[in-house]
Protein backbone atom coordinates (compact mmCIF):
# COMPACT_ATOMS: atom_id res chain seq x y z
CA UNK A 1 0.00 0.00 0.00
CA UNK A 2 3.02 2.61 1.16
CA UNK A 3 4.23 1.75 -2.70
CA UNK A 4 0.79 2.83 -4.23
CA UNK A 5 0.93 6.05 -2.03
CA UNK A 6 4.51 6.97 -3.53
CA UNK A 7 3.36 9.53 -5.69
CA UNK A 8 2.27 11.65 -2.89
CA UNK A 9 5.50 11.64 -0.79
CA UNK A 10 6.65 14.73 -2.94
CA UNK A 11 3.84 17.02 -1.96
CA UNK A 12 3.97 15.54 1.40
CA UNK A 13 7.68 16.43 1.98
CA UNK A 14 6.86 19.88 0.13
CA UNK A 15 4.55 20.69 3.47
CA UNK A 16 6.67 18.47 5.84
CA UNK A 17 6.47 22.16 8.03
CA UNK A 18 2.67 22.05 7.83
CA UNK A 19 3.01 18.33 9.08
CA UNK A 20 5.29 18.77 12.20
CA UNK A 21 2.75 21.68 13.12
CA UNK A 22 0.49 19.18 13.02
CA UNK A 23 2.03 16.71 14.47
CA UNK A 24 2.51 18.96 17.66
CA UNK A 25 -1.13 19.64 17.63
CA UNK A 26 -1.46 16.46 17.88
CA UNK A 27 1.08 15.69 20.66
CA UNK A 28 -0.66 18.37 22.83
CA UNK A 29 -4.52 17.73 22.24
CA UNK A 30 -3.66 14.26 22.93
CA UNK A 31 -1.66 14.76 25.86
CA UNK A 32 -4.65 16.79 27.65
CA UNK A 33 -7.25 14.42 26.73
CA UNK A 34 -4.67 12.21 29.00
CA UNK A 35 -4.81 14.29 31.82
CA UNK A 36 -8.52 14.15 31.78
CA UNK A 37 -9.44 10.63 32.78
CA UNK A 38 -6.12 10.90 35.68
CA UNK A 39 -7.87 14.42 37.16
CA UNK A 40 -11.97 12.73 37.22
CA UNK A 41 -10.08 9.52 39.17
CA UNK A 42 -8.56 12.25 41.85
CA UNK A 43 -11.68 13.95 41.60
CA UNK A 44 -13.68 10.81 42.46
CA UNK A 45 -11.23 9.36 45.20
CA UNK A 46 -11.06 12.57 46.76
CA UNK A 47 -15.00 12.87 47.31
CA UNK A 48 -14.48 9.31 48.52
CA UNK A 49 -12.23 9.89 51.05
CA UNK A 50 -12.51 13.94 52.31
CA UNK A 51 -15.60 14.29 50.76
CA UNK A 52 -14.57 18.26 50.55
CA UNK A 53 -15.97 20.64 48.45
CA UNK A 54 -13.24 23.14 47.74
CA UNK A 55 -10.93 20.21 46.38
CA UNK A 56 -13.87 19.08 44.11
CA UNK A 57 -13.82 22.98 43.22
CA UNK A 58 -10.02 22.32 42.54
CA UNK A 59 -10.37 19.58 40.49
CA UNK A 60 -13.29 20.97 38.38
CA UNK A 61 -11.71 24.01 37.35
CA UNK A 62 -8.33 22.10 36.12
CA UNK A 63 -10.68 20.01 34.45
CA UNK A 64 -12.36 23.18 32.86
CA UNK A 65 -8.74 24.16 31.83
CA UNK A 66 -7.24 21.16 30.41
CA UNK A 67 -10.79 20.80 28.19
CA UNK A 68 -10.16 24.37 26.82
CA UNK A 69 -6.37 23.31 26.17
CA UNK A 70 -7.96 20.28 24.68
CA UNK A 71 -10.32 22.21 22.43
CA UNK A 72 -7.53 25.02 21.42
CA UNK A 73 -5.40 22.07 20.11
CA UNK A 74 -7.92 20.26 18.03
CA UNK A 75 -9.09 23.55 16.30
CA UNK A 76 -5.30 23.71 15.55
CA UNK A 77 -4.95 20.21 14.70
CA UNK A 78 -7.80 20.57 12.12
CA UNK A 79 -6.96 23.89 11.06
CA UNK A 80 -3.42 23.02 10.03
CA UNK A 81 -3.94 19.26 9.00
CA UNK A 82 -6.86 19.76 6.75
CA UNK A 83 -5.31 23.24 5.56
CA UNK A 84 -2.52 21.33 4.57
CA UNK A 85 -4.36 18.69 2.59
CA UNK A 86 -6.09 21.61 0.74
CA UNK A 87 -2.92 22.95 0.05
CA UNK A 88 -1.93 19.48 -1.61
CA UNK A 89 -5.13 18.91 -3.33
CA UNK A 90 -4.35 22.62 -4.97
CA UNK A 91 -0.69 21.68 -5.95
CA UNK A 92 -2.22 18.15 -7.21
CA UNK A 93 -5.03 19.80 -9.32
CA UNK A 94 -2.60 22.04 -11.40
CA UNK A 95 -0.11 19.26 -11.67
CA UNK A 96 -2.66 17.03 -13.65
CA UNK A 97 -3.68 19.68 -15.37
CA UNK A 98 -0.18 20.47 -16.37
CA UNK A 99 0.46 17.15 -17.52
CA UNK A 100 -2.89 16.97 -19.62
CA UNK A 101 -1.98 19.77 -21.36
CA UNK A 102 0.89 18.18 -22.69
CA UNK A 103 -0.23 15.28 -23.77
CA UNK A 104 -0.28 14.38 -27.64
CA UNK A 105 -4.09 14.68 -29.47
CA UNK A 106 -3.25 10.68 -29.64
CA UNK A 107 -3.72 10.58 -25.97
CA UNK A 108 -6.91 11.94 -25.95
CA UNK A 109 -8.37 9.46 -28.67
CA UNK A 110 -7.33 6.99 -26.01
CA UNK A 111 -8.93 8.47 -22.70
CA UNK A 112 -12.47 9.50 -22.72
CA UNK A 113 -12.98 12.90 -21.43
CA UNK A 114 -15.66 11.40 -18.79
CA UNK A 115 -13.10 9.33 -17.51
CA UNK A 116 -10.71 12.11 -17.20
CA UNK A 117 -13.02 14.56 -15.24
CA UNK A 118 -14.10 12.04 -12.89
CA UNK A 119 -10.01 11.48 -12.01
CA UNK A 120 -9.79 14.92 -11.84
CA UNK A 121 -12.65 15.58 -9.76
CA UNK A 122 -13.72 12.28 -7.94
CA UNK A 123 -10.41 10.41 -7.49
CA UNK A 124 -8.66 14.17 -6.31
CA UNK A 125 -11.08 14.82 -3.43
CA UNK A 126 -10.37 11.05 -2.29
CA UNK A 127 -7.01 11.64 -2.11
CA UNK A 128 -7.71 14.52 -0.50
CA UNK A 129 -9.63 12.89 1.97
CA UNK A 130 -6.87 10.31 2.53
CA UNK A 131 -4.68 13.55 3.26
CA UNK A 132 -6.56 15.16 5.64
CA UNK A 133 -9.07 13.54 7.91
CA UNK A 134 -7.36 10.21 7.08
CA UNK A 135 -3.64 10.82 8.43
CA UNK A 136 -5.57 13.07 11.26
CA UNK A 137 -7.69 10.66 12.75
CA UNK A 138 -5.11 7.62 12.53
CA UNK A 139 -2.53 10.12 14.01
CA UNK A 140 -5.15 10.91 16.43
CA UNK A 141 -5.69 7.44 16.89
CA UNK A 142 -1.95 5.85 18.05
CA UNK A 143 -1.48 9.00 19.69
CA UNK A 144 -4.08 8.51 21.77
CA UNK A 145 -3.89 4.77 22.29
CA UNK A 146 0.06 5.14 22.74
CA UNK A 147 -0.33 8.17 25.87
CA UNK A 148 -2.85 6.31 27.55
CA UNK A 149 -1.72 2.74 26.98
CA UNK A 150 0.97 3.30 30.28
CA UNK A 151 -1.11 4.48 32.77
CA UNK A 152 -3.89 2.40 31.66
CA UNK A 153 -0.84 -0.49 32.65
CA UNK A 154 -0.40 1.20 35.59
CA UNK A 155 -3.42 1.32 37.33
CA UNK A 156 -4.14 -2.31 36.54
CA UNK A 157 -1.84 -5.08 34.29
CA UNK A 158 -4.09 -7.72 34.34
CA UNK A 159 -7.18 -5.59 32.97
CA UNK A 160 -5.16 -3.74 30.53
CA UNK A 161 -4.25 -7.08 29.06
CA UNK A 162 -7.71 -8.60 29.28
CA UNK A 163 -9.59 -5.12 27.71
CA UNK A 164 -7.28 -5.19 25.08
CA UNK A 165 -7.76 -9.49 24.47
CA UNK A 166 -10.46 -8.68 21.79
CA UNK A 167 -8.47 -6.46 19.81
CA UNK A 168 -6.33 -8.67 17.39
CA UNK A 169 -9.73 -9.90 15.74
CA UNK A 170 -10.32 -6.10 14.94
CA UNK A 171 -7.17 -6.26 13.50
CA UNK A 172 -7.92 -9.14 11.60
CA UNK A 173 -11.07 -8.38 10.67
CA UNK A 174 -10.01 -4.41 9.89
CA UNK A 175 -7.04 -6.10 7.65
CA UNK A 176 -9.41 -8.39 5.52
CA UNK A 177 -12.12 -6.02 4.84
CA UNK A 178 -9.26 -3.32 3.91
CA UNK A 179 -8.21 -5.23 0.95
CA UNK A 180 -11.96 -6.10 -0.38
CA UNK A 181 -13.02 -2.50 -0.04
CA UNK A 182 -10.01 -1.36 -2.15
CA UNK A 183 -11.28 -3.69 -5.33
CA UNK A 184 -14.69 -3.15 -4.69
CA UNK A 185 -13.81 1.55 -4.70
CA UNK A 186 -11.41 0.46 -7.75
CA UNK A 187 -14.35 -0.89 -9.74
CA UNK A 188 -16.64 1.90 -8.24
CA UNK A 189 -14.39 4.30 -9.94
CA UNK A 190 -14.26 2.54 -13.06
CA UNK A 191 -18.20 2.80 -13.37
CA UNK A 192 -18.08 6.70 -12.28
CA UNK A 193 -15.93 7.29 -15.02
CA UNK A 194 -17.96 5.43 -17.16
CA UNK A 195 -21.19 7.10 -16.05
CA UNK A 196 -19.07 10.58 -16.75
CA UNK A 197 -17.94 9.37 -20.23
CA UNK A 198 -21.53 9.12 -21.01
CA UNK A 199 -22.92 12.29 -19.57
CA UNK A 200 -20.11 14.10 -21.12
CA UNK A 201 -21.08 12.86 -24.56
CA UNK A 202 -24.41 13.18 -24.91
CA UNK A 203 -24.16 16.87 -23.45
CA UNK A 204 -21.38 17.12 -26.20
CA UNK A 205 -23.37 15.40 -29.18
CA UNK A 206 -27.20 16.95 -28.11
CA UNK A 207 -27.64 17.80 -31.68
CA UNK A 208 -27.38 14.50 -32.53
CA UNK A 209 -29.33 12.87 -30.26
CA UNK A 210 -32.61 15.06 -30.53
CA UNK A 211 -32.42 14.85 -34.27
CA UNK A 212 -32.19 11.20 -33.97
CA UNK A 213 -35.01 11.62 -31.10
CA UNK A 214 -32.47 8.78 -28.85
CA UNK A 215 -33.47 10.28 -25.87
CA UNK A 216 -35.03 7.80 -24.72
CA UNK A 217 -32.79 5.01 -25.90
CA UNK A 218 -29.96 7.62 -24.23
CA UNK A 219 -31.81 7.43 -20.95
CA UNK A 220 -32.28 3.89 -20.90
CA UNK A 221 -28.49 3.18 -21.57
CA UNK A 222 -27.32 5.98 -18.74
CA UNK A 223 -29.88 4.19 -16.41
CA UNK A 224 -28.31 0.54 -16.76
CA UNK A 225 -24.91 2.25 -16.11
CA UNK A 226 -26.09 4.22 -13.26
CA UNK A 227 -27.71 0.87 -11.83
CA UNK A 228 -24.29 -0.93 -12.16
CA UNK A 229 -22.51 1.88 -10.04
CA UNK A 230 -25.12 1.82 -7.44
CA UNK A 231 -25.05 -1.94 -7.46
CA UNK A 232 -20.88 -1.72 -7.41
CA UNK A 233 -21.51 0.57 -4.09
CA UNK A 234 -24.06 -1.20 -2.49
CA UNK A 235 -21.53 -3.78 -2.75
CA UNK A 236 -19.10 -1.41 -0.61
CA UNK A 237 -22.07 -0.55 1.71
CA UNK A 238 -22.79 -4.15 2.77
CA UNK A 239 -18.75 -4.58 3.30
CA UNK A 240 -18.98 -1.19 5.31
CA UNK A 241 -22.36 -2.11 7.00
CA UNK A 242 -20.62 -5.66 8.30
CA UNK A 243 -17.15 -3.50 9.36
CA UNK A 244 -18.83 -1.09 11.55
CA UNK A 245 -20.75 -3.29 14.08
CA UNK A 246 -17.20 -5.82 13.83
CA UNK A 247 -15.79 -2.83 15.07
CA UNK A 248 -18.40 -1.75 17.76
CA UNK A 249 -19.23 -5.56 19.27
CA UNK A 250 -15.56 -5.68 20.19
CA UNK A 251 -15.24 -2.48 21.48
CA UNK A 252 -18.43 -3.46 23.69
CA UNK A 253 -16.56 -6.83 24.60
CA UNK A 254 -13.92 -4.87 26.08
CA UNK A 255 -15.63 -2.25 28.16
CA UNK A 256 -18.14 -5.42 29.76
CA UNK A 257 -14.25 -7.19 30.52
CA UNK A 258 -13.44 -4.26 32.04
CA UNK A 259 -16.66 -3.61 33.89
CA UNK A 260 -16.64 -6.99 35.08
CA UNK A 261 -12.88 -7.64 36.26
CA UNK A 262 -12.84 -4.11 36.99
CA UNK A 263 -15.38 -3.77 39.40
CA UNK A 264 -14.42 -6.97 41.30
CA UNK A 265 -11.04 -6.00 41.75
CA UNK A 266 -12.32 -2.60 43.16
CA UNK A 267 -14.88 -4.87 45.13
CA UNK A 268 -11.23 -6.50 46.34
CA UNK A 269 -9.43 -3.28 47.19
CA UNK A 270 -6.78 -3.64 44.14
CA UNK A 271 -7.45 -0.69 42.80
CA UNK A 272 -9.62 2.41 44.16
CA UNK A 273 -12.68 3.82 43.12
CA UNK A 274 -11.08 6.66 41.45
CA UNK A 275 -8.95 4.34 39.41
CA UNK A 276 -11.41 2.49 38.20
CA UNK A 277 -13.16 5.44 37.04
CA UNK A 278 -10.15 6.72 35.35
CA UNK A 279 -9.56 3.32 33.83
CA UNK A 280 -13.19 3.35 32.06
CA UNK A 281 -12.81 7.26 31.00
CA UNK A 282 -9.79 6.14 29.49
CA UNK A 283 -12.03 3.16 27.50
CA UNK A 284 -14.85 5.55 26.21
CA UNK A 285 -12.47 8.06 25.01
CA UNK A 286 -10.60 5.09 23.33
CA UNK A 287 -13.97 4.19 21.72
CA UNK A 288 -14.35 6.99 19.00
CA UNK A 289 -10.84 6.50 17.94
CA UNK A 290 -10.93 3.00 17.66
CA UNK A 291 -14.73 3.22 15.38
CA UNK A 292 -12.91 6.61 13.28
CA UNK A 293 -10.42 3.60 11.96
CA UNK A 294 -13.14 1.78 10.25
CA UNK A 295 -13.99 5.19 8.80
CA UNK A 296 -10.54 5.82 8.37
CA UNK A 297 -9.56 2.29 6.52
CA UNK A 298 -12.13 3.20 3.93
CA UNK A 299 -10.79 6.68 3.28
CA UNK A 300 -7.19 5.27 3.32
CA UNK A 301 -8.24 2.32 1.00
CA UNK A 302 -10.19 4.92 -1.08
CA UNK A 303 -7.45 7.39 -1.48
CA UNK A 304 -5.18 4.55 -2.22
CA UNK A 305 -7.06 3.35 -5.10
CA UNK A 306 -7.65 6.83 -6.34
CA UNK A 307 -3.75 8.18 -6.34
CA UNK A 308 -3.13 5.35 -8.47
CA UNK A 309 -5.76 6.47 -11.12
CA UNK A 310 -4.89 9.93 -10.85
CA UNK A 311 -0.60 9.33 -10.98
CA UNK A 312 -1.92 6.68 -14.31
CA UNK A 313 -2.48 9.87 -15.79
CA UNK A 314 0.17 11.95 -14.38
CA UNK A 315 2.97 10.00 -15.03
CA UNK A 316 1.86 8.79 -19.06
CA UNK A 317 4.70 10.29 -21.01
CA UNK A 318 3.26 12.78 -23.59
CA UNK A 319 4.49 10.92 -27.21
CA UNK A 320 5.03 14.17 -28.47
CA UNK A 321 7.94 16.45 -26.75
CA UNK A 322 11.36 18.27 -27.38
CA UNK A 323 14.07 15.91 -28.04
CA UNK A 324 17.03 16.68 -26.04
CA UNK A 325 19.32 18.64 -27.21
CA UNK A 326 16.84 20.53 -30.03
CA UNK A 327 19.83 22.61 -32.59
CA UNK A 328 17.65 25.28 -33.11
CA UNK A 329 17.93 28.26 -30.35
CA UNK A 330 14.46 28.37 -28.92
CA UNK A 331 14.01 32.02 -29.89
CA UNK A 332 15.01 31.63 -33.79
CA UNK A 333 12.49 31.82 -36.67
CA UNK A 334 12.11 29.90 -39.37
CA UNK A 335 11.85 30.91 -43.03
CA UNK A 336 8.85 28.25 -43.28
CA UNK A 337 9.91 26.24 -46.29
CA UNK A 338 8.79 22.65 -45.47
CA UNK A 339 9.81 19.54 -47.13
CA UNK A 340 8.16 15.98 -46.54
CA UNK A 341 11.45 13.28 -47.71
CA UNK A 342 10.20 10.22 -48.58
CA UNK A 343 7.47 10.24 -46.07
CA UNK A 344 5.83 7.14 -44.65
CA UNK A 345 3.23 7.69 -42.29
CA UNK A 346 1.01 4.97 -40.31
CA UNK A 347 -1.28 5.28 -36.91
CA UNK A 348 0.04 3.10 -34.71
CA UNK A 349 0.63 -0.05 -36.41
CA UNK A 350 -2.31 0.23 -38.99
CA UNK A 351 -2.18 0.56 -42.40
CA UNK A 352 0.06 3.03 -44.31
CA UNK A 353 -1.87 6.19 -44.52
CA UNK A 354 0.59 8.55 -46.31
CA UNK A 355 3.15 6.54 -48.63
CA UNK A 356 6.19 7.80 -49.67
CA UNK A 357 5.15 11.50 -49.72
CA UNK A 358 8.52 13.65 -51.37
CA UNK A 359 7.57 17.33 -51.54
CA UNK A 360 9.09 20.88 -51.15
CA UNK A 361 7.36 23.70 -50.37
CA UNK A 362 9.72 26.91 -50.95
CA UNK A 363 9.27 29.62 -47.73
CA UNK A 364 6.85 32.19 -48.93
CA UNK A 365 4.84 29.96 -51.58
CA UNK A 366 1.61 28.71 -51.28
CA UNK A 367 0.24 25.08 -51.83
CA UNK A 368 -3.24 23.89 -52.28
CA UNK A 369 -4.13 20.17 -51.36
CA UNK A 370 -6.80 18.25 -53.03
CA UNK A 371 -8.05 14.66 -53.29
CA UNK A 372 -10.63 12.44 -52.39
CA UNK A 373 -11.84 12.03 -48.93
CA UNK A 374 -9.70 9.59 -46.54
CA UNK A 375 -6.51 10.36 -48.68
CA UNK A 376 -4.71 11.46 -45.61
CA UNK A 377 -4.54 15.23 -46.73
CA UNK A 378 -5.54 16.22 -42.73
CA UNK A 379 -2.50 13.57 -41.52
CA UNK A 380 -0.25 15.22 -43.76
CA UNK A 381 -0.51 19.03 -42.66
CA UNK A 382 -0.81 17.67 -38.65
CA UNK A 383 2.63 16.60 -39.13
CA UNK A 384 3.90 19.84 -39.14
CA UNK A 385 3.11 21.63 -36.04
CA UNK A 386 3.96 17.75 -34.81
CA UNK A 387 0.12 17.28 -33.87
CA UNK A 388 1.24 13.79 -35.22
CA UNK A 389 5.21 12.80 -35.43
CA UNK A 390 6.49 11.82 -38.37
CA UNK A 391 9.55 8.85 -38.69
CA UNK A 392 12.38 10.59 -37.93
CA UNK A 393 14.21 12.87 -40.93
CA UNK A 394 10.73 12.72 -42.63
CA UNK A 395 9.52 16.00 -42.50
CA UNK A 396 12.47 19.31 -42.53
CA UNK A 397 11.60 22.75 -41.87
CA UNK A 398 13.92 24.74 -43.20
CA UNK A 399 15.71 22.32 -44.37
CA UNK A 400 16.59 21.02 -40.63
CA UNK A 401 14.86 17.35 -39.38
CA UNK A 402 11.53 19.12 -37.84
CA UNK A 403 12.30 17.41 -34.67
CA UNK A 404 15.55 20.32 -34.23
CA UNK A 405 12.92 22.44 -33.54
CA UNK A 406 11.84 23.44 -29.98
CA UNK A 407 8.11 22.39 -29.88
CA UNK A 408 7.19 25.97 -28.97
CA UNK A 409 8.89 27.48 -31.58
CA UNK A 410 7.48 25.20 -33.95
CA UNK A 411 4.08 25.88 -33.23
CA UNK A 412 4.65 29.85 -32.70
CA UNK A 413 5.34 29.78 -35.93
CA UNK A 414 2.63 28.14 -37.28
CA UNK A 415 -1.32 29.46 -37.72
CA UNK A 416 -3.51 26.72 -38.05
CA UNK A 417 -6.98 26.20 -38.47
CA UNK A 418 -8.16 22.52 -38.31
CA UNK A 419 -10.81 20.97 -40.46
CA UNK A 420 -12.92 20.90 -37.04
CA UNK A 421 -13.39 24.42 -35.50
CA UNK A 422 -13.72 24.70 -32.34
CA UNK A 423 -13.78 28.06 -30.03
CA UNK A 424 -13.71 28.64 -26.01
CA UNK A 425 -17.53 29.78 -24.73
CA UNK A 426 -16.12 33.24 -24.16
CA UNK A 427 -16.12 36.52 -25.57
CA UNK A 428 -15.09 36.70 -29.85
CA UNK A 429 -12.87 39.00 -29.06
CA UNK A 430 -11.06 36.41 -26.76
CA UNK A 431 -11.78 33.48 -29.11
CA UNK A 432 -9.54 35.10 -31.71
CA UNK A 433 -6.85 36.52 -29.49
CA UNK A 434 -6.17 32.81 -28.02
CA UNK A 435 -2.49 32.43 -28.39
CA UNK A 436 -1.83 35.83 -28.59
CA UNK A 437 -3.15 37.63 -25.31
CA UNK A 438 -1.44 41.08 -26.13
CA UNK A 439 -3.23 42.03 -29.51
CA UNK A 440 -4.97 45.06 -29.48
CA UNK A 441 -8.54 45.14 -30.12
CA UNK A 442 -7.21 47.16 -33.24
CA UNK A 443 -5.10 44.06 -34.19
CA UNK A 444 -7.91 41.60 -34.01
CA UNK A 445 -10.69 43.46 -35.81
CA UNK A 446 -7.82 43.75 -39.09
CA UNK A 447 -7.86 40.15 -38.21
CA UNK A 448 -11.21 39.61 -38.08
CA UNK A 449 -11.83 41.90 -41.39
CA UNK A 450 -9.05 39.85 -43.47
CA UNK A 451 -10.93 36.62 -42.66
CA UNK A 452 -14.52 38.32 -43.81
CA UNK A 453 -15.82 38.12 -40.27
CA UNK A 454 -15.59 41.75 -39.17
CA UNK A 455 -18.86 43.09 -40.44
CA UNK A 456 -20.88 40.38 -39.14
CA UNK A 457 -19.58 40.74 -35.50
CA UNK A 458 -20.17 43.91 -35.47
CA UNK A 459 -24.11 43.57 -36.35
CA UNK A 460 -24.04 41.44 -32.83
CA UNK A 461 -25.56 43.08 -29.98
CA UNK A 462 -22.14 43.63 -27.95
CA UNK A 463 -19.91 43.07 -31.03
CA UNK A 464 -16.41 41.67 -30.26
CA UNK A 465 -17.82 41.30 -26.67
CA UNK A 466 -20.34 38.65 -27.93
CA UNK A 467 -20.36 35.78 -25.72
CA UNK A 468 -20.03 32.51 -28.28
CA UNK A 469 -20.49 28.71 -27.32
CA UNK A 470 -22.40 27.63 -23.92
CA UNK A 471 -23.12 30.92 -22.10
CA UNK A 472 -23.73 33.06 -25.50
CA UNK A 473 -24.96 32.93 -29.43
CA UNK A 474 -23.82 29.57 -31.10
CA UNK A 475 -21.85 31.02 -34.37
CA UNK A 476 -23.03 29.15 -37.47
CA UNK A 477 -20.68 27.07 -39.45
CA UNK A 478 -19.19 29.29 -41.43
CA UNK A 479 -18.76 31.92 -38.52
CA UNK A 480 -17.15 29.51 -37.00
CA UNK A 481 -14.45 29.12 -39.79
CA UNK A 482 -13.57 32.71 -40.23
CA UNK A 483 -13.65 33.28 -36.88
CA UNK A 484 -10.65 30.07 -36.71
CA UNK A 485 -9.01 32.22 -39.84
CA UNK A 486 -9.28 35.70 -37.79
CA UNK A 487 -7.51 33.88 -34.90
CA UNK A 488 -4.99 32.30 -36.99
CA UNK A 489 -4.22 35.19 -39.34
CA UNK A 490 -3.62 37.22 -36.04
CA UNK A 491 -0.69 35.27 -35.12
CA UNK A 492 1.21 36.57 -37.84
CA UNK A 493 2.44 32.83 -38.21
CA UNK A 494 5.43 32.31 -41.16
CA UNK A 495 3.36 29.08 -42.11
CA UNK A 496 -0.60 29.61 -42.27
CA UNK A 497 -2.07 25.76 -42.53
CA UNK A 498 -6.05 26.06 -43.22
CA UNK A 499 -7.41 22.35 -43.22
CA UNK A 500 -10.42 22.91 -45.18
CA UNK A 501 -11.22 25.96 -43.83
CA UNK A 502 -13.81 27.14 -46.55
CA UNK A 503 -15.66 24.09 -46.63
CA UNK A 504 -18.69 25.96 -44.84
CA UNK A 505 -19.20 28.93 -46.67
CA UNK A 506 -20.69 29.69 -49.74
CA UNK A 507 -18.73 30.72 -53.01
CA UNK A 508 -19.36 34.73 -52.92
CA UNK A 509 -18.05 34.52 -49.14
CA UNK A 510 -15.36 32.07 -50.25
CA UNK A 511 -14.25 34.63 -52.61
CA UNK A 512 -13.95 37.44 -50.33
CA UNK A 513 -12.26 35.29 -47.59
CA UNK A 514 -9.16 34.31 -50.52
CA UNK A 515 -9.14 38.20 -51.27
CA UNK A 516 -8.59 39.18 -47.95
CA UNK A 517 -6.18 36.35 -47.78
CA UNK A 518 -4.20 36.81 -50.63
CA UNK A 519 -3.04 39.56 -48.70
CA UNK A 520 -2.06 37.52 -45.72
CA UNK A 521 -0.57 34.81 -47.88
CA UNK A 522 2.33 37.20 -49.27
CA UNK A 523 5.43 35.86 -48.17
CA UNK A 524 4.51 33.38 -45.89
CA UNK A 525 4.05 29.48 -46.46
CA UNK A 526 0.15 28.86 -47.03
CA UNK A 527 -1.30 25.37 -47.16
CA UNK A 528 -4.68 24.81 -47.96
CA UNK A 529 -7.03 21.47 -48.02
CA UNK A 530 -9.37 22.02 -50.51
CA UNK A 531 -12.43 20.27 -51.73
CA UNK A 532 -13.16 22.95 -54.14
CA UNK A 533 -11.10 24.22 -57.22
CA UNK A 534 -11.92 27.43 -56.58
CA UNK A 535 -10.18 27.58 -53.30
CA UNK A 536 -7.45 25.64 -54.71
CA UNK A 537 -6.45 27.83 -57.54
CA UNK A 538 -5.68 30.48 -55.67
CA UNK A 539 -2.46 28.91 -54.42
CA UNK A 540 0.73 28.89 -56.32
CA UNK A 541 0.95 25.13 -56.73
CA UNK A 542 -1.67 22.21 -56.22
CA UNK A 543 -0.96 19.16 -54.96
CA UNK A 544 -2.90 16.02 -55.48
CA UNK A 545 -3.09 13.25 -52.81
CA UNK A 546 -4.31 10.12 -53.81
CA UNK A 547 -4.16 7.17 -51.17
CA UNK A 548 -1.20 8.47 -49.70
CA UNK A 549 0.48 9.62 -52.78
CA UNK A 550 1.47 12.84 -54.55
CA UNK A 551 -0.29 11.48 -57.79
CA UNK A 552 -0.15 15.37 -59.20
CA UNK A 553 1.64 18.44 -58.57
CA UNK A 554 1.63 21.64 -60.75
CA UNK A 555 -0.26 24.68 -61.11
CA UNK A 556 -3.62 24.93 -62.24
CA UNK A 557 -2.70 25.64 -65.81
CA UNK A 558 -0.57 23.02 -65.61
CA UNK A 559 -3.07 20.28 -64.05
CA UNK A 560 -5.73 21.21 -66.00
CA UNK A 561 -3.70 20.51 -68.78
CA UNK A 562 -2.65 17.11 -67.67
CA UNK A 563 -5.98 15.50 -67.32
CA UNK A 564 -6.82 13.17 -64.33
CA UNK A 565 -8.21 13.97 -60.81
CA UNK A 566 -7.57 17.76 -60.73
CA UNK A 567 -9.09 18.17 -64.49
CA UNK A 568 -12.02 16.01 -63.37
CA UNK A 569 -12.66 17.78 -59.96
CA UNK A 570 -12.75 21.15 -62.25
CA UNK A 571 -15.04 19.91 -64.96
CA UNK A 572 -17.03 18.63 -62.89
CA UNK A 573 -17.45 21.67 -60.31
CA UNK A 574 -18.08 23.53 -63.36
CA UNK A 575 -20.98 21.69 -64.69
CA UNK A 576 -22.37 22.05 -60.99
CA UNK A 577 -22.27 25.56 -61.50
CA UNK A 578 -23.35 25.86 -64.62
CA UNK A 579 -26.57 24.23 -63.66
CA UNK A 580 -26.73 26.39 -60.25
CA UNK A 581 -26.67 29.31 -62.52
CA UNK A 582 -29.60 27.76 -64.82
N1 LIG B 1 -6.39 8.90 -35.19
C1 LIG B 1 -6.50 8.05 -36.21
N2 LIG B 1 -6.28 6.74 -36.00
C2 LIG B 1 -6.37 5.85 -37.02
N3 LIG B 1 -6.69 6.18 -38.27
C3 LIG B 1 -6.91 7.45 -38.55
C4 LIG B 1 -6.84 8.46 -37.54
N4 LIG B 1 -7.10 9.65 -38.10
C5 LIG B 1 -7.33 9.42 -39.42
N5 LIG B 1 -7.22 8.10 -39.69
C6 LIG B 1 -7.38 7.46 -41.00
O1 LIG B 1 -6.43 8.01 -41.87
C7 LIG B 1 -6.97 8.12 -43.19
C8 LIG B 1 -6.71 9.51 -43.71
O2 LIG B 1 -7.44 10.42 -42.93
P1 LIG B 1 -7.34 11.99 -43.17
O3 LIG B 1 -8.21 12.67 -42.18
O4 LIG B 1 -5.91 12.36 -43.20
O5 LIG B 1 -7.94 12.12 -44.64
P2 LIG B 1 -8.38 13.41 -45.44
O6 LIG B 1 -7.77 13.27 -46.77
O7 LIG B 1 -8.05 14.64 -44.69
O8 LIG B 1 -9.94 13.22 -45.50
P3 LIG B 1 -11.11 14.31 -45.63
O9 LIG B 1 -10.96 14.95 -46.96
O10 LIG B 1 -12.34 13.48 -45.53
O11 LIG B 1 -10.93 15.25 -44.48
C9 LIG B 1 -8.44 7.75 -43.08
O12 LIG B 1 -8.59 6.43 -43.57
C10 LIG B 1 -8.74 7.80 -41.59
O13 LIG B 1 -9.68 6.84 -41.25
Amino acid sequence: MLDKLRPLFPYLNRYRGHLVRGAVAVLFYNASKVVMPLLIGHAVDDVVHHGVQGIVARNVILLVAIACVAAVCLYATRWILIGASREIEYDLRNDLFASLEKQSITFFHEHRTGDIMARATNDLNAVRQLLGPAIMYSANTVVFTAAALPFMIRISPRLTLLAFLPLPIASVVVQLMGRRIHQRFERIQAMFSEISAKAQENFSGVRLVRAFAQEEAEVRSFEEANQEYIRRSLFLVRIMAMLWPTLEFVLGLSIVLTLLVGGHQVVLGRVTAGQFTSYMVFMVQLTFPMLALGYVINLFQRGTASVVRIDELMKAVPSIQDESGNAVAIDAVPQGEIEFRNLTFAYGSGPKILDGVNLTIPAGSSLAIVGPTGSGKTTLVNLIPRLLDAPAGEVLIDGLPIREWPLATLRRAIGFVPQETFLFSTSIRDNIAFGVPDATDEQIEEAARRAHIAAEILEFPHGFGTLVGERGVTLSGGQKQRTSIARAILRNPRVLILDDALASVDTYTEEQILKGLREVMQDRTTILIAHRVSTARSADRIAVLVNGRIAQLGTHEELLAEGGYYAELFEKQQLEEEIVAE
